[in-house]
């Protein structure tokens, strides 16, 4: 549906897409079929083995190809405009908006980052008395709550400005270390930039001590608000609830008389013998916090590391929420999750395009976008069951249509604020279950977008030119393994539930939209084919054992079709041909990967980029995904339990610069680098066997495809083996790895030629 606030456009290609999967799915089955056939014709245990294995892993190979051609069927882009919804819209029917940012910890994820975070969001190009930002500290550190006041006074300074100037970068850290700023009178400026500076001292100066100290704390209400903290049970673990109301609407004017949003910092209680169920728990008791507070009818969801890049959002958002026909069951429009400082070529796929960009695109034209965790707008009413059957919740300040009368800060609404943030609230309700933010998964986000979309909620899907928020990436190679290893354990407590989306989503969305969720459930799945193609074929080669066709080449085959009209077409196809199954995997390998890379160029991507993103696929198959594995398997045994391990944002200036250089960072052991490391022993040993192998025997033929793999797997983790052998830098893989790798690697080998 086009109206004057968005219309939509299909992406190219789409058709072609089509007629490609059709003709892959046949080469797929083509392929199951001639495993099948050797199977059959399988004479000794070592080549049953081989075959089912490669079999097992074609099978989820092409399920993985499946969930990802559900994605390619009905892509559509979205846009819309801004400029209009003033047009359409009275401001002073403007929906009020109420903004949750979620931080864990002062140390991870620094204060200064959190308000720059804020402020950006803060300073939205929207009515600020619509406006209420809550922040969650799961932390519980004064440190956030000092720099958070700090951010209150700054934002009465910041706000007009950015009005005024009709300032595009309105996180300030981004504004002050960009140079546009030409037609800003100089004096103003640099009156801001002071404060600015001032205001960082200060923050950092508390966060380095650990502590605020008294010099900082100039009035009573301070002086209390930090005593809180300063208990001696007081533990970010346990303690009781602290609401801070930072920022009044009602009361607080900027320095031209226009009001201020409301700003409230909310620290859950906490205790050791509750779970807290990590973000998901941490979003619900926003939820009621902001319920009997505000109740505004809109919720934006913020992770603490995501500024806003463009004042424009929200307004972007309500071009679809404003208009009824957009999407009849609208619950949530999301924006992509981009990110700044990447390195050029993005040497740890950070950016991971395909989740975050072609993904939802793809489900655009379906029911619309999983939720990933950020930049998403809801409505608020899309927590209290599906859009025909509203599920109440327990209380009625809590319903999503209650309308708040008195101020935040009246005492009767700050005593139930406090209450809706207590950790046994929710024992007796159907909090995370059926209402609010799901739990059951480390992966909050997708599950509570996937259960909602099963209830019948649609989604919207807003990519801007202009990002509308730029967020941090990992660094280092081990930050980027462990994000992905705890989305990947996220994903399996989904896979192994009923929720499953082959089983239960396809029967609520649609076979399409369950195949677009089954995507993404099968990431740790992938590590299975991964490793297999990753030892198997290194493994028999260097024992010997040929498991794949021999070569055709085409000239062979040319001459063969002079051949037909001798020996007719039966004998030509069966017997003359070396081995027609060849063909077939180049077409799956080639066909696989260059409609991969078309992808990533289609949506402004560069294959540089795209090469690093295979590359940490398969680097995620050999540790996050096999170690997501294991850890799942102990949380079912009851040996240890996962927690949400928040990736850390600190910005070391040596790492930072390697990262900028492109350099892959290993610096410390981790058990996780020992399997990928191990298979690029065992690729290269493979290799230069193979090679010699090949030249004292001629036998190419044979051996072709292994080596092939082989030398795919050397060529692809080139930047490692530098990192093992030629690097002298602190991020150079260390020697503990090495070690631990190579005697892996002997093992396997030494166990194989035993066996084979
Ligand atoms: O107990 C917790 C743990 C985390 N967080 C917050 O959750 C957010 C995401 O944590 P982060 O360490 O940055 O994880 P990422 O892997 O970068 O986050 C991605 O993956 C998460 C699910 O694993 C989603 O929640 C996020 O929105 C998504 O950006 C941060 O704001 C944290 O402060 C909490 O509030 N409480
Ligand atoms: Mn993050």
């Amino acid at each position: 549906m086009e109206t004057l606030l968005h219309t939509y456009n299909h992406v190219p290609g789409t058709s072609f897409n089509r007629i490609f999967a059709f003709i892959y799915t046949c080469a797929i089955l083509a392929l199951i079929y001639h495993h099948f056939l050797t199977l059959r014709h399988s004479t000794t245990i070592i080549s049953v083995v081989t075959t089912t294995s490669l079999l097992i892993s074609d099978v989820i190979l092409a399920v993985a190809w499946a969930t990802t051609t559900s994605f390619r069927l009905r892509p559509v882009l979205r846009n819309t405009y801004p400029e209009n919804f003033e047009k359409v819209i009275n401001k002073k029917d403007f929906p009020a908006m109420d903004i949750f940012i979620c931080t864990a910890d002062p140390y991870k994820e620094p204060p200064m980052n959190v308000i720059n975070t804020t402020l950006s969001l803060l300073a939205y190009d929207y009515p600020p008395e619509k406006m209420s930002v809550y922040v969650s500290d799961d932390g519980g550190s004064e440190l956030t709550l000092f720099a958070l006041m700090e951010a209150a006074k700054f934002a009465k300074i910041w706000l007009p400005f950015c009005r005024e100037n009709n300032i595009l970068d309105r996180c300030p850290e981004v504004y002050f270390s960009s140079n546009r700023h030409e037609c800003i009178e100089l004096e103003i400026h640099e009156e801001i930039k002071v404060a600015y500076k001032n205001m960082k001292t200060r923050v950092e100066n508390v966060v380095e001590r650990g502590e605020v100290c008294p010099y900082y704390i100039t009035n009573e209400p301070q002086r209390q608000a930090f005593n809180k903290y300063r208990t001696t049970e007081f533990s970010r673990t346990n303690h009781p609830t602290i609401i801070q109301v930072l920022m009044e609407s009602a009361k607080e004017n900027d320095k031209n008389g226009q009001p201020m949003p409301n700003l409230v910092y909310v620290s859950r209680e906490k205790n050791k013998n509750t779970l807290h169920n990590f973000k998901a728990g941490a979003l619900n008791s926003l939820l009621r916090v902001s319920s009997v507070m505000t109740n505004a009818p809109i919720v934006l969801t913020q992770d603490c590391d995501m500024y806003s890049n463009d004042p424009q959002t929200p307004k972007r958002a309500l071009c679809f929420i404003s208009d009824p026909l957009a999407r009849p069951k609208l619950g949530y429009v999301q924006f992509p999750q981009r990110y700044h400082g990447l390195n050029k070529d993005d040497i740890y796929g950070g950016e991971f395009l395909r989740l975050f960009v072609v993904n939802p695109v793809g489900m655009s034209g379906l029911q619309g976008p999983h939720y990933v965790g950020t930049g998403c707008f809801f409505l608020r009413r899309a927590f209290f069951g599906g859009p025909l059957l509203m599920v109440p919740p327990e209380i009625q300040e809590l319903r999503p249509d209650h309308v708040v009368e008195k101020p935040i800060t009246t005492e009767s609404i700050i005593k139930l604020a406090h209450h809706m943030a207590r950790c046994d609230y929710e024992n007796n309700t159907k909090w995370g279950f059926q209402l609010g933010f799901r739990y059951g998964s480390l992966v909050e986000d997708y599950f509570t977008g996937y259960k909602l979309q099963c209830e019948g909620w649609e989604s919207i899907f807003c990519h801007p030119s202009r990002s509308a928020f730029l967020g941090d990436v990992p660094i280092s190679l081990v930050d980027a393994i462990g994000q992905a290893k705890r989305w990947a354990i996220g994903h399996l407590d989904v896979f192994f539930s009923k929720y499953n989306p082959l089983v239960f989503g396809t029967r609520r969305m649609g076979f399409v939209m369950g195949l677009c969720y089954a995507h993404n459930v099968f990431w740790p799945i992938w590590s299975i084919p991964i490793i297999i193609y990753s030892f198997l074929p290194q493994i028999a080669l260097l024992n010997g054992l040929y498991i794949f066709p021999k070569v055709s080449f085409f000239f062979k085959t040319l001459y063969d079709i002079k051949l037909l009209y001798i020996s007719g077409f039966i004998n030509f196809f069966w017997l003359k041909v070396t081995d027609p199954w060849f063909s077939l995997y180049v077409f799956l390998i080639f066909g696989a990967y260059a409609k991969d890379s078309y992808d990533f160029k289609l949506f402004g991507s560069t294959y540089k980029r795209w090469w690093n993103d295979q590359r940490m696929w398969l680097i995620r198959g050999l540790s996050s995904y096999l170690f997501a594995f294991v850890e799942y398997t102990f949380k079912l045994l009851g040996i240890a339990t996962q927690g949400f391990n928040v990736t850390s944002k600190v910005q070391d200036d040596e790492l930072s610069k390697r990262y900028d250089q492109g350099l892959m960072e290993f610096g410390v052991h981790s058990l996780m680098f020992v399997p990928l490391t191990t298979a690029l022993i065992i690729n290269l040993f493979a290799l230069v066997i193979g090679i010699i192998r090949m030249l004292t025997v001629w036998n190419l033929e044979k051996l072709f495809v292994q080596l092939f793999i082989a030398s795919f797997g050397v060529l692809n983790s080139w930047p490692i083996y530098e990192a093992m052998v030629m690097r002298r830098d602190r991020g150079r893989m260390p020697i503990k790895t090495i070690i631990i790798s190579l005697c892996c690697a002997s093992t396997l080998c030494g166990g194989a030629s035993f066996v084979l």
